[in-house]
């Protein structure tokens, strides 16, 4: 039986962080916490690419475009969507999630889903550093773990 060690070394790791600017207020605590916990991990400011987009559906082609470039071993995409007055939302909720799915699925790279889908701003802002903890720490925890997991397959 082989099995895959449980690796969270950063060093010499080269991430991407794709942000959405939409609900900035949030979406800017989510990238501080991306980026603290990959420098616990060890990974360099150096080493993270950081890229911002107008808004959530705009995350999935700035995130093919990195995860294509060869610049990073992983890509975090960030952002807020907020449940406003139409069915707008549930369509910016399920484009964004299935591009970003896509493109991990498809593409050469992991990519975390770090996009917050609340009904309230409260609701977002506790899990952007709040009692709900921080998304994008947990995207960082995780991608540490599959970039380490893919280079053992
Ligand atoms: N309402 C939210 C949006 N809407 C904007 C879209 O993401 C997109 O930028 C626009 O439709 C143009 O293509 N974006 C969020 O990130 N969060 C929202 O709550
Ligand atoms: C998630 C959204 O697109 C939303 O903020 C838009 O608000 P509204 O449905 O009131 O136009």
């Amino acid at each position: 039986m082989q099995v895959l060690s449980h690796s969270r070394n950063g060093n010499g790791v080269r991430v991407g962080i794709v942000v959405a600017q939409f609900n900035e207020i949030v979406t800017d605590r989510l990238q501080q916490g991306a980026v603290s916990q990959l420098e616990k991990y060890g990974v360099n400011s150096a080493d993270m690419t950081i890229a911002a987009v107008p808004g959530a559906l705009e995350l999935p082609r700035v995130t093919k475009l990195l995860a294509n470039s060869g610049k990073v071993d992983g890509i975090i995409a960030l952002g807020a969507v907020i449940r406003g007055e139409t069915s707008h939302y549930d369509y910016v909720c399920s484009e964004t999630a299935s591009g970003l799915a896509n493109v991990s699925l498809n593409g050469p790279v992991p990519v975390m889903f770090g996009v917050l889908t609340t009904d309230t701003l409260d609701q977002a802002i506790s899990r952007a550093g709040g009692k709900g903890g921080n998304k994008g720490a947990d995207c960082a925890d995780g991608l540490i773990e599959m970039i380490n997991l893919e280079k053992q397959i």
